[in-house]
This record gives structure tokens, C-alpha cells and sequence, in this order.
């Protein structure tokens, strides 16, 4: 993946955009930038104002992302739409034109945004505007390449008229001014077929939520966000950030809460045992694991500060659960479909603080009645496959084709998914996207991240169930347990970097503990 080399990579200086720089911010649709744009207005500025301020950022990070082009002019294509992108675009061509740029301009279709027009009249003053026909042309003679087809406007698929041009990229530097054309701004799926591949975005005030989501990275490459002036108003969700609240105080261990990690007979619980100390690591006061009798051995042999307990069936998980210092369960890695939906349903009639995943899931997909037992101290934390069980209708929704803008997202997945099943929703992918009942929904965007390809390791999934229960035990509450788990996972795997496996997760947690406390 492209923008994983970017990011971090070398260059890192000259990259806006890295996971850190990402951190806490808010993610906007394109509606809530367009309601931004009109406040500003309402405040005093202008639409001209905006696109000439978004053109003169457009151009000064493509001169810090590329130095080499900072230090002499060059030859560019600037292809423009008929909106307010194509507006930047026109912007973009007369300011590097001022620097000394040989620019050649190829409009897909005349200006008809207002303040595009009005720039596209400027540049005809200056220079030519080329026929769509001769555009791949003048893509494949270029040093750099601005596509300011669309933007946060684009509505339906790019048509085909498109392809050859996108073809002619190959091999070019290409800047995507806003979004590369193509990309659905709200979910960062691509709309119909065609998308520009870019190897920088510049995107204006905030993040877009389709710049971090699903095929955004890939798209965007890396990504530079510049201020063009506008005030921070509502967000769909946020990225998420170092967590807080981390330290701890001296006390008993009982003081730090007790995890109970529930696991499946004998030779299924490696997932488990991992979790199990990913929640110790992360701080839970104590944890059993609870298992079958006939795997206690198995267990006992590979653990020993996490305690064990047999546990045979659902009754004794009930009587177990007669204690209340268990504050936080696991249920799902390694559990076993035959046994999860009594323990889940002993489980969840106990309403502690609940981590649902894996087997777990299917068994609440299954049994109807076990999901409306959940309740809002649960945390589900499905993969793809396990979330179209849960939600079918939603995961469609996600998956079948995007053909009009903006399309269904990986957010308005969890969020519909957390507000239908009365929990948190942990929806796991390198865009792991986060959502509570009441609305909050945050992003965990490791895909700016080089750490991304190394989480996809058999594993990785129990160990940040693990960290999330042990947070809750900790006495997180599910979903700040679920964005700081999403975080930490994330954290120690960049730590440990390459040839990591789901064992030096739990060993990497210390490191990045020491760090954020220190
Ligand atoms: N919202 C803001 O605050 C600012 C927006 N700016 C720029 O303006 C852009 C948004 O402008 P617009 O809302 O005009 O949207 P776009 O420029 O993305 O495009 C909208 C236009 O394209 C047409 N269209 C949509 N999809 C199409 C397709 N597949 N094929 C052919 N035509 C299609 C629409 O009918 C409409 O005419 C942003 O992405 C950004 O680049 C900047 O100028 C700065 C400020
Ligand atoms: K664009």
C-alpha cells in the first residue's frame, strides 16, 4: 500500500500527514464542510476568498511535499471540473503559471460554480483552456499533475471519458486537490469504477472521512491537511488519540479490577491465553481465565500470572459471577460455537462490563434473543465476516456497488450497527471505526500508519480484545476502552515493527505504557 511507504517513510518531514498528526481530529462529511464554508461566509468572507486561499495552499504543499519541483518550475497538467474543485484547479494553474510553470489545462466541462466561473474566465486571460480529447496528452508529457475534476460535490460515477486520462497517470506525480476524483468523500469508496490514484491529496480544514476510511488512503497517498480559514463546527467522528488516564495508583489489585477471560477446550486456547495477558499488560489488578476442565493443564502449562478456574458449563459461569469483584468478561476467541450461546447468555444476564467477539458474535447473530439481552456495558468486536452475520442488511449496504454520492460508510455502518443492538461497536479493519448507541463514533486511522500491515497477523484481533477488557476492568467504560484498545494495538505494533505475531503485542504494551507516562 502506497501510502504506507509515504507516511513515515524517509520523507516523513515533508509529509503533512503522519497517525500522529491525524490524532484527535475531527473527520467532517461534505456536508458539514459545506455548512463550515457557508458560516464562514455568513461571517464575512468569500467563496472567492476560500478557492483562492484553497489554490495558494494547494501549491505551497506540493512545494514542501516535493522539493525537487520547489527548486525549479516544471511542466503541469491541471485538469479541471465544472465545480468549486475545478475552481482550485484554475487557481492552482495561474499561480504556478506565476512561478515560471509551462501549465497546459484541460477542462472535462466548462465552469459552472460561480466563483469557478469566474476563475476560469481569469485563467482564459492568461492561457488556454485544451480540449478533454487531448488531456491524456498533456498527462503523460507532465512532471506533475493536479486533478481538480471533483471534489466533495461529486455525485455519480466519473464517466468513461475519464479512464484514459487516469491511464496516462501512470507514472506521474499526481496531486488530488481536495479528494482524488472519484473517491466518495463521506465513506472512501470509490463511486462507480474509475478514481484517480494520487501520490499527494491536499485537502482543505479538516480531514474527510472518506480520506481515512475504506479505499481513502490508498487513493489519497499521503495527505496534507492546510487551514484555509474556516472554524471548527460538527464532526461526524473523530480519529483517535494518545489515551488518557492510562497511570495508576498505588492501591490493591483488587483496586485495578479483575478480568475473566473465558476460553474453549483443549488446543483452542492460544487466542485466549494471549488476551488474557494483553489484559494483565494493560493493567486489569487480575486475571482468569476460565476454561473446561479438560483444558486446565494445557492452560496451566503456558500461564502463570493469569489464574484459572474450570469452568464446565454456563451454571458455573453463573455461579462464578457471584462475585462481583469480576468486573469485565471476554467472550469469543476460542470459545467454540457449541458452547458460546449459554455463556453468552449467562454472560449478559450478569451486566457487567462484556467483550463480545468471535465465536461469541455468532452466537448472538444466530440466537435473536441473546441480542436483544445486550445492553450498554457490551462491546462487540466483529471483523468484516462477522459483522455481515450480525448486521447482514448493513454489511450489503457496505459492500454492493457505489454508484451515487455520498455513498454508505464504515461509519454509518457501526454507528446504525451500535445504535440498533444497544452496544459498542468495535468494526475492526485498518480503519478500525468505532461507535457507542449515543451517537460518538471515532476512527482509529492506522492506515496512515506503517504499523497497518503488520497487525494483519493471525491473533492480533484477540489480543486487542484482550486490552479492551482489561481496560474495561480497569473500569473503562466500553467505549473509551474500545478507542484507547484500538490505539494502544496499533501503538505497539509500530513499536515492534516488522515480523511482529500476536505474542510481542502483549510483550510490546510495557514500551508503549512507558512512553505515554513518561
Ligand atoms: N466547501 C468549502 O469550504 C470549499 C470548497 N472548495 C472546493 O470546492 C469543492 C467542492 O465544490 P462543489 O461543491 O462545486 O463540488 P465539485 O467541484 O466536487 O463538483 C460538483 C459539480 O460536478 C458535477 N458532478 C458531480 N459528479 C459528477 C460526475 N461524476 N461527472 C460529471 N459531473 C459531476 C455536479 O453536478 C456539480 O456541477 C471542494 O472539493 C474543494 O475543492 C474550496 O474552493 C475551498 C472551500
Ligand atoms: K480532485
Amino acid at each position: 500500500m502506497r501510502q504506507i511507504e509515504k507516511v513515515g517513510a524517509p520523507d516523513e518531514a515533508e509529509t503533512a500527514c503522519s497517525a500522529g498528526s491525524l490524532e484527535g481530529r475531527a473527520l467532517l462529511t461534505a456536508a458539514q464542510m459545506r455548512a463550515a464554508e457557508q458560516e464562514a461566509i455568513a461571517a464575512g468572507t468569500t467563496g472567492a476568498a476560500l478557492m483562492e486561499r484553497a489554490g495558494a495552499e494547494t501549491v505551497a504543499a506540493l512545494l514542501a511535499h516535493w522539493p525537487d519541483l520547489a527548486a525549479g518550475p516544471g511542466r503541469a497538467a491541471v485538469l479541471c471540473g465544472p465545480g468549486g474543485n475545478g475552481g482550485d484547479g484554475y487557481v492552482v494553474a495561474r499561480l504556478l503559471r506565476a512561478r515560471g510553470w509551462e501549465v497546459r489545462l484541460h477542462a472535462l466541462a466548462p465552469a459552472t460554480q460561480a466563483d469557478a466561473k469566474a476563475q476560469a474566465e481569469g485563467w482564459a486571460r492568461i492561457g488556454a483552456i485544451g480540449d478533454w480529447a487531448d488531456a491524456a496528452g498533456a498527462v503523460a508529457q507532465a512532471d506533475l499533475v493536479i486533478d481538480a475534476l471533483f471534489g466533495t460535490g461529486l455525485a455519480r460515477p466519473l464517466g468513461d471519458e475519464v479512464a484514459p486520462v487516469i491511464a496516462a497517470m501512470r507514472g506521474r506525480r499526481v496531486l488530488a486537490v481536495d479528494l482524488p476524483s472519484g473517491l466518495c468523500s463521506d465513506s472512501g469508496r470509490v463511486i462507480g469504477t474509475h478514481c484517480v490514484e494520487a501520490d499527494l491529496t491536499v485537502g482543505f480544514h479538516a480531514p474527510k472521512a472518506g480520506q481515512v476510511l475504506d479505499r481513502g488512503p490508498a487513493q489519497c497517498g499521503a495527505l496534507a491537511l492546510r487551514d484555509i480559514g474556516l472554524a471548527e463546527g460538527d464532526a461526524v467522528a473523530r480519529i483517535t488519540a494518545a489515551p488518557q488516564g492510562l497511570g495508576k495508583r498505588a492501591g490493591h489489585k483488587y483496586g485495578h479490577g479483575h478480568a475473566l477471560v473465558l476460553a474453549g477446550g483443549p488446543g483452542r486456547g492460544g487466542a485466549v491465553r494471549m488476551a488474557a495477558q494483553a489484559a494483565l499488560r494493560i493493567g486489569a489488578g487480575l486475571v482468569t481465565l476460565g476454561c473446561p476442565p479438560a483444558a486446565l493443564q494445557e492452560n496451566a502449562a503456558r500461564l502463570d500470572a493469569v489464574m484459572l478456574r474450570p469452568l464446565r458449563d454456563a451454571g458455573a459461569l453463573q455461579d462464578m459471577l457471584g462475585d462481583a469483584r469480576l468486573n469485565a468478561l471476554c467472550l469469543g476467541p476460542g470459545l467454540g460455537v457449541d458452547r458460546a450461546g449459554d455463556l453468552v447468555a449467562a454472560a449478559l444476564s450478569a451486566r457487567r462490563a462484556t467483550l463480545l467477539d468471535a465465536d461469541a458474535l455468532t452466537a448472538i447473530a444466530e440466537q435473536e434473543e441473546l441480542a436483544g439481552q445486550l445492553h450498554d456495558a457490551c462491546l462487540l468486536t466483529p471483523h468484516d465476516g462477522e459483522f455481515a452475520r450480525l448486521c447482514p442488511d448493513l454489511s450489503d449496504r457496505l459492500r454492493g456497488d457505489a454508484t451515487s454520492g455520498p455513498a454508505f460508510s464504515r461509519i454509518d455502518a457501526a454507528a446504525a450497527a451500535a445504535r440498533r443492538l444497544g452496544a459498542v461497536v468495535l468494526l475492526k479493519g485498518p480503519d478500525t471505526v468505532i461507535a457507542a448507541p449515543d451517537g460518538r463514533v471515532a476512527v482509529n486511522a492506522g492506515v496512515y500508519d506503517r504499523a497497518a500491515p503488520w497487525l494483519a497477523t493471525a491473533g492480533a484481533g484477540d489480543v486487542l480484545s484482550g486490552i479492551c477488557c482489561g481496560l474495561m476492568a480497569r473500569g473503562f467504560a466500553p467505549y473509551e476502552a474500545a478507542c484507547a484498545g484500538a490505539w494502544l494495538h496499533v501503538a505497539a505494533a509500530r513499536r515492534f515493527g516488522p515480523g511482529l505475531i500476536a505474542e510481542d503485542l502483549p510483550a510490546t504494551l510495557p514500551a508503549v505504557l512507558r512512553q505515554l507516562l513518561s
